[in-house]
């Protein structure tokens, strides 16, 4: 399989915002280096399918935008290069290195033999070279800050949009109890079937192919979706069908101006929100259903 390599020099100032563009358009995974004092490069992998000639010139254009929004985006140049599957792994396995993600979870990379350094640290095994979720990516850090902070011990949960799989791990390892994971991409239901047994969690995590929870009937005591508005707006309605009394949505992958249109939503449909939390231009909700006293 071929890779494109697309790298953005920026600095310190734009690395949060260059990263979220990339991501936008669908990188598998970024990395950072630096050039020098002033320059940051924030190198980006997407398959050999992602259409090139037209999202260049339109990453390029976002990223010149930034000043508009008052960041000085630095160099601000769009650079490409090809690589081979085994270039790629190579480069990633380079920069991608465990990480401390939250008070209790870290995520540490198949190929790294992570050590726990405390008692109580629960580790995701990931190989996350075919789907969105290394755990890098705010949105997912805001969804895995909220899951450790509400769920409770046997909990069930639904993970719509699982990606590679990492949100529904790490609920298990925090002591949910049946877990669905959805997703409509094959690569990813592939990747998170895959992550899911790296973690010895073949028995307890059902990932299956679906498109948002079109035709499930399960209900959960904790719904999770990390998707853009596009699929999040329209699973809020959705979901009411598939929350216990009393059980929470998590929602992530939202920019911040997209936030009042979700908020709205759910009040609209039936939910209290409990907490917005706020990572860089991203913002994640959590919100109850509401009960017959509110
Ligand atoms: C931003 S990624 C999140 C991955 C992972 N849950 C995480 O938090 O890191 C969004 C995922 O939602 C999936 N997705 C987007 N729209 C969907 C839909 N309508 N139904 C099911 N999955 C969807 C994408 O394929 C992608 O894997």
């Amino acid at each position: 399989m071929e890779w494109t390599e697309i790298s953005v020099l920026t600095n310190d100032e734009s690395q949060d915002a260059v990263i979220n563009i990339l991501m936008e358009f669908g990188s598998l995974g970024v990395e950072l280096d630096t050039i020098d004092k002033d320059t940051l490069s924030i190198n980006s992998y997407f398959p050999e399918d992602f259409d090139i000639k037209s999202k260049v010139p339109a990453i390029q254009s976002r990223v010149s935008q930034l000043a508009e929004f008052g960041l000085n985006p630095g160099k601000a140049e769009v650079i490409t290069k090809n690589l081979n599957d085994d270039k790629w792994n190579s480069e990633w396995e380079k920069y991608y290195h465990a990480k401390r993600i939250t008070k209790f979870l870290t995520i540490s990379p198949v190929w790294e033999n992570y050590i726990k350094e405390f008692d109580g640290e629960l580790v995701i095994k990931l190989d996350p070279k075919k789907a969105f979720g290394t755990g890098v990516h705010p949105t997912t850090v805001l969804c895995l800050q909220a899951i450790e902070s509400v769920i409770r011990e046997n909990e069930s949960v639904l993970d719509v949009g699982t990606g590679s799989g990492v949100l529904s791990i790490a609920a298990k390892l925090l002591g949910a109890g049946e877990i669905s994971a959805y997703d409509y991409d094959d690569d990813a239901v592939d990747s998170a079937k895959k992550n899911v047994a790296l973690n010895g969690f073949e028995n307890d995590i059902f990932v299956d192919k679906n498109s948002l929870l079109d035709g499930i009937s399960k209900k959960a005591d904790i719904i999770l979706a990390n998707m853009l508005p596009e699929a999040v707006l329209p699973l809020i309605p959705q979901s009411i069908n598939n929350i216990n009394e009393g059980g929470k949505i998590i929602i992530s992958g939202i920019i911040k101006d997209k936030l009042a249109v979700t908020i709205e939503t759910l009040e609209n449909n039936q939910y209290v929100v409990d907490q917005v939390s706020t990572l860089g231009d991203w913002r994640g909700i959590i919100a109850h259903l509401r009960r017959d006293d509110e």
